[in-house]
């Protein structure tokens, strides 16, 4: 931190003036829109503030003067202390703000970068209260004072930022020129968000505490069950390794695959245990669940600096809900909880998101931390040309990613099972490849869409067809537009590999997710091969290049690359989403960093 930020906080630590108001996150597992204001504060003299902020929310304002108080400096902070107003409304009925039925609200207040985070209180009546506040009445007020802007809407949470129009704000509330320097511009869930990490606080307080770290532990197996990389594993160290230091007791919890149909021994966390065994130098043992009385039993069994595996958290299907009772058996004798799964930072599910409700204190772990450090640095200011090349095989999570890349990026290149949905779309025959049917109309609106925005949507020229999907399988390379019935696309072609190296060769910034083909198997590996060793050649030459993904990263291994990489991060889906510009629900899920009075 550095600037008048630091100053401010100084500031607040000495003033005694400023009210802790303990940062709240409120979530539902009903689609929730998070609406965020940016207002621009008269000066400090002229607190308590702006009429607005009491048209918003009279019972907030009086609620804020205290915490404003703090910042009431005039010489320092003059009238340039933003408050970002966060709204965090809680229904049922999505977009159709009418209809919503709950709702609760937080708020933060930062000064020029450094945010004290203060929220409404928790309990049932405030919420209550809060509910009442912003009635339909007072959302219509809203919807007429700030432009709503959709930046994102998900079938289980939605999220709108509203950016309030300066223009309309100084009408409203009589505010001043901007001389500049005000930071009304910037989305408040950047900079001014920082969130709590395992080393801002004391590392004594951890001693002979439960301490509940979600990471990613998803790594790819073999048909053995083998580990084939253990990359996300090793990437979780750090933080397991600092808290069994402080002499916490670690309660290590994560999901492997996507199982659905409860418990299954192909998606057991057990060679997962053994490999951490093996990189601790300790046992590490397996839970048989991750809820329940054995577990609870063996979680107070725990001594200082032990490390308890639990099982599968998606071995119920509540996990991937966010369901209000899984996460508060989750949370049940826990002290702390952590979140270093990068890689699942962008779901909201119980052990990433939902736990955050029932305990006490929510910290990011170390490699959350670095992740977000790197990956912002590089979304916020890419260097151009940008490229993102998007493929693998998890088509619904990441076609909807394509249209905001698009926004972002000089150039999208598509690969891997994605593609065919597309050829789909265009007409063209697949043969047996993945498709996703419901994505087909959506391809279709992309491809016109890039051509609208002027944007490359590369598409591979050819593709390696098979007959069946195993290593041993017969091949034919044919145009995208041929594969004949019963063959399936499982790599791109030669010559798209000679595209796609042309179309990255001016690349100054390129992150991908997803590789070219079923690298899995030898003979589908090529494109994903070439792919990285142009990434390799590019970053060689000065280019940022960003590979994320459990498969992409295991690929990149695979050819002995990934130290050719700028970063090589431990989510794909994650990053894309960071990308876009989302606030990912695991990070949003945290404690801000506190202003302590
Ligand atoms: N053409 C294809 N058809 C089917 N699966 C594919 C195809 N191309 C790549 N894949 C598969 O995609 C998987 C990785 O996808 P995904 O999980 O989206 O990537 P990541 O883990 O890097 O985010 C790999 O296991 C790979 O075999
Ligand atoms: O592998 C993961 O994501 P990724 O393939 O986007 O890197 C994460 O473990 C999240 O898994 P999910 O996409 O099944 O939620």
């Amino acid at each position: 931190m550095c600037g008048p930020g630091r100053h401010a906080h100084q500031r607040a630590n000495r003033s005694g003036n400023a009210s802790i108001i303990q940062p709240h996150h409120y979530r539902t597992s009903s689609p929730a829109l998070l609406i965020k204001f940016h207002l621009v504060l008269p000066p400090a003299s002229k607190f308590p503030p702006s009429p607005l902020l009491h048209h918003l929310h009279p019972p907030l304002a009086t609620h804020y003067s205290s915490l404003l108080s703090a910042f009431a400096s005039p010489r320092k902070y003059r009238w340039r202390t933003s408050l970002s107003v966060a709204l965090c409304i809680l229904g049922n009925s999505g977009l159709a703000v009418s209809k919503m039925e709950t709702l609760a609200m937080g708020a933060s207040v930062s000064a020029s970068g450094l945010c004290a985070r203060a929220t409404a209180q928790t309990s049932q009546t405030s919420r209550a209260a809060l509910a009442s506040a912003f009635s339909g009445k007072s959302l219509r007020a809203l919807k007429s004072n700030v432009s709503l802007t959709l930046a994102s809407q998900r079938p289980r949470q939605l999220r709108v930022v509203a950016e309030a129009q300066k223009e309309t704000l100084s009408k409203t509330a009589q505010l001043p020129e901007d001389d500049g320097t005000s930071d009304v511009q910037r989305p408040a869930t950047k900079g001014s968000d920082r969130k709590m990490s395992i080393k801002d606080i004391d590392s004594k307080e951890y001693k002979g505490k439960t301490v509940f770290v979600r990471a990613d532990l998803n790594v790819p197996l073999n048909d053995q069950l083998e580990i084939t990389d253990d990359t996300r594993i090793r990437a979780s160290l750090p933080t397991i390794q600092y808290l069994t230091k402080a002499g916490a007791k670690v309660v290590l919890a994560s999901h492997l695959g996507r199982p659905k149909k409860g418990p299954e021994e192909r998606f057991s966390l057990k060679p997962v245990a053994g490999r951490l065994t093996e990189l601790l130098g300790q046992t590490v043992e397996l839970a048989p669940d991750c809820i329940g009385d054995e577990v609870k039993s063996k979680i107070a069994g725990l001594k200082e600096g032990d490390v308890l595996l639990l099982e599968n958290v998606r071995f119920y299907k509540e996990e991937e809900k966010n369901d209000i009772e899984f996460s508060k058996k989750l949370s049940e004798n826990i002290d702390f909880f952590v979140l270093d799964a990068f890689g699942t930072a962008h779901r909201a599910h119980a052990s990433t998101a939902g736990i955050a409700d029932y305990v006490t204190s929510r910290l990011a772990g170390l490699l959350l931390e670095k992740e977000l450090e790197y990956l912002s640095g590089v979304v916020q200011k890419p260097t151009k040309p940008f490229v993102a090349i998007v493929g693998g095989s998890k088509i619904s999570s990441k076609i909807t990613v394509i249209e905001s890349l698009m926004n972002v990026c000089d150039k999208v290149i598509l690969g891997g099972g994605m593609i065919f949905t597309f050829f789909r779309a265009e007409g063209k025959s697949v043969g047996s490849s993945l498709v996703e049917e419901d994505k087909i109309e959506l391809a279709k609106n992309l491809a016109e869409l890039a051509k609208k925005k002027g944007v490359e949507l590369i598409l591979p020229v050819d593709v390696i067809a098979a007959d069946k999907f195993a290593p041993d399988a017969n091949v034919q390379t044919c145009s995208a537009s041929s594969i004949p019935d019963g063959w399936m696309g499982l790599d791109i072609g030669p010559d798209a590999i000679k595209q796609f190296q042309e179309a990255l060769s001016d690349a100054k910034t390129v992150l991908w997710n997803g590789p070219m083909g079923v690298f899995e198997f030898e003979q589908f590996a090529k494109g994903t091969f070439a792919v990285a060793e142009t990434m390799a050649e590019l970053t060689s030459k000065g280019a940022i290049t960003v590979v994320g993904g459990g498969d992409s990263v295991a690929a990149v291994e695979k050819a002995g690359l990934a130290d050719k990489m700028s970063h090589v991060s431990t989510g794909g889906g994650a990053s894309l989403e960071l990308l876009e510009g989302k606030v990912l629900p695991g990070v949003a899920a945290l404690d801000d960093v506190r202003i302590h009075a």
